[in-house]
């Protein structure tokens, strides 16, 4: 471990959603292994807490005055993150008002979610240092900056023409316009006007991102002409720093029944955290991938954000059919499961973590995004690493057959596997000892030391 002179303390506030405090608790357990102190100011919901394993030296403080998880439900996320933002300024600068006195004024910064752009005002009021963290790619970055300069309604009509649905955004090749990510975002007035707040820096001196540049190196040099400072690319923090950081159990026993199946042989299927499936889907994906005859670990979380109850709720004909070569899990240990020597395919919605999770463990894909980046880093699958292909249109039983044949049986889907174990390579020598991503964490350390 590299020591610093005093233990200085960093305060890291994630978005209260399994896929942002995943990937900033990672990136705190990195600054904790060179020296800093870490604090977590969360929401008052989706709560890790010190008794969980892997964060004993953290210290968790709740922001009084923030949403309730209900609120996410009657909101949606895009109404929910602005008016979050606006409820919890108070209370976070009381917290940081308090640690201060704590700890003796010795904060080194505040780290924050690109989408608690709240923090600025209490890091301004106290003349503290601010960073922001992003959890999503790099051309994730470069499509908000291009969507925080459009006008919501000419966009809307501009892309009722097809040519500019196909166009390549100015100097921004390959990201066309249709792969801007705006859809399931809600109103795009409001959704553009949360990436406004997102893409304005305000104070932040800097920008660490869950990203490794041999994956997007354009996006990366464009964003750092654009912004005029440098960024810290410094992933994938799962393989930096990994503690366990579930937000619920997790089911082991699917480890056991892997190791029971030939070398990539399964499928696993998972939809993340938020994604949303109708019960028709499931019905349809269920007949496609016993059509199919191929095995298949399949996530399904139970409860009303899918519309759909769980595998208890498919007809009994279905379940029984399934049963005989699935098997079915509320949460599985995903990255343990990807780097299972039985897993020879990975269904994702396409989440940035589930991406760069798939990639270091050289598993191909399909590709079904619902919403948001999803979609962004679908394209980036299928059409710049080749790692992967997009299940476009309505969820059907011959297409569903036919896309699990072609990546676990056909020669296409070995040409994939071929791709994304070279990729893998690549990802994991940049987090090694003179690679990009181990030298962008060290730069970011001494960065914050000297703040
Ligand atoms: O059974 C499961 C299911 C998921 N996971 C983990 O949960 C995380 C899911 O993250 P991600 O793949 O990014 O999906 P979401 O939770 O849907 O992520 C949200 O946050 C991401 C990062 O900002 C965005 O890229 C997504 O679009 C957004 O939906 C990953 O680390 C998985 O390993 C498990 O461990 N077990």
């Amino acid at each position: 471990m590299e020591k610093i002179e005093a233990k200085r303390r960093i305060v890291l506030v994630p978005v209260p959603a399994q896929g942002h405090v995943t990937p900033i608790l990672q990136l705190g357990k990195a600054l904790n292994l060179k020296g800093f102190s870490i604090t977590v100011a969360q929401g008052q919901f989706n709560q890790v807490s010190s008794s969980s394993q892997g964060f004993s030296g953290f210290q968790f403080i709740t922001i009084p005055g923030s949403l309730p998880e209900s609120e996410f439900e009657r909101l949606g996320p895009i109404e929910f993150l602005l008016e979050f933002n606006k409820k919890s300024q108070a209370g976070f600068k009381d917290c940081i008002s308090q640690l201060l006195l704590q700890q003796g004024n010795d904060i080194a910064c505040i780290i924050y979610d690109e989408f608690m752009y709240f923090c600025e005002a209490a890091a301004k009021e106290f003349k503290l240092p601010s960073v922001i963290f992003s959890t999503t790619s790099a051309a994730n970055q470069v499509s908000r900056c291009v969507l925080s300069k459009l006008n919501a309604g000419k966009f809307l009509i501009d892309m009722e023409d097809h040519d500019v649905q196909d166009k390549v955004v100015q100097n921004l090749h390959p990201l066309r316009y249709k792969d801007l990510p705006t859809s399931g975002m809600g109103p795009l007035d409001r959704f553009f006007e949360l990436c406004r707040e997102v893409v304005n820096k305000r104070t932040a001196s800097t920008i660490i991102i869950n990203t490794v540049s041999c994956l997007e190196s354009s996006s990366l040099l464009w964003l750092e002409q654009e912004l005029g400072f440098p960024m810290y690319h410094i992933g994938p923090l799962h393989i930096t720093a990994s503690p366990p950081c579930s937000l619920l159990e997790e089911d082991r026993s699917c480890i056991e029944w892997l190791n029971k199946q030939k070398p990539r042989s399964v499928l696993y299927i998972s939809m993340g955290t938020v994604g949303h499936m109708e019960t028709k889907e499931v019905l349809e994906m269920a007949w496609g991938l016993c059509n199919s005859n191929q095995l298949f670990l399949w996530v399904i979380r139970p409860g009303p954000i899918l519309g759909f109850n769980g595998i208890e709720s498919l007809p009994e004909e279905v379940s029984k059919m399934v049963s005989e070569r699935g098997y079915f899990v509320t949460r599985a240990p995903q990255i343990e499961v990807l780097a299972h020597p039985s897993v020879g395919g990975f269904w994702s919605h396409c989440g940035w973590n589930s991406t760069l999770e798939s990639i270091v463990e050289g598993v191909p894909m399909i590709c079904r995004p619902f919403q948001g980046e999803q979609k962004l880093n679908a394209m980036y699958i299928e059409s710049v690493w080749k790692i992967g292909f997009q299940m476009e249109g309505e969820v059907e039983r011959g297409e569903v057959e036919r896309a699990v044949k072609r990546l676990i049986v056909d020669e296409e889907g070995v040409g994939m596997r071929g791709r994304a174990s070279g990729l893998k390579e690549k990802v994991k020598a940049s987090v090694r000892s003179g690679g990009s991503s181990f030298y962008a964490l060290n730069e970011l350390v001494k960065y914050l030391k000297t703040k």
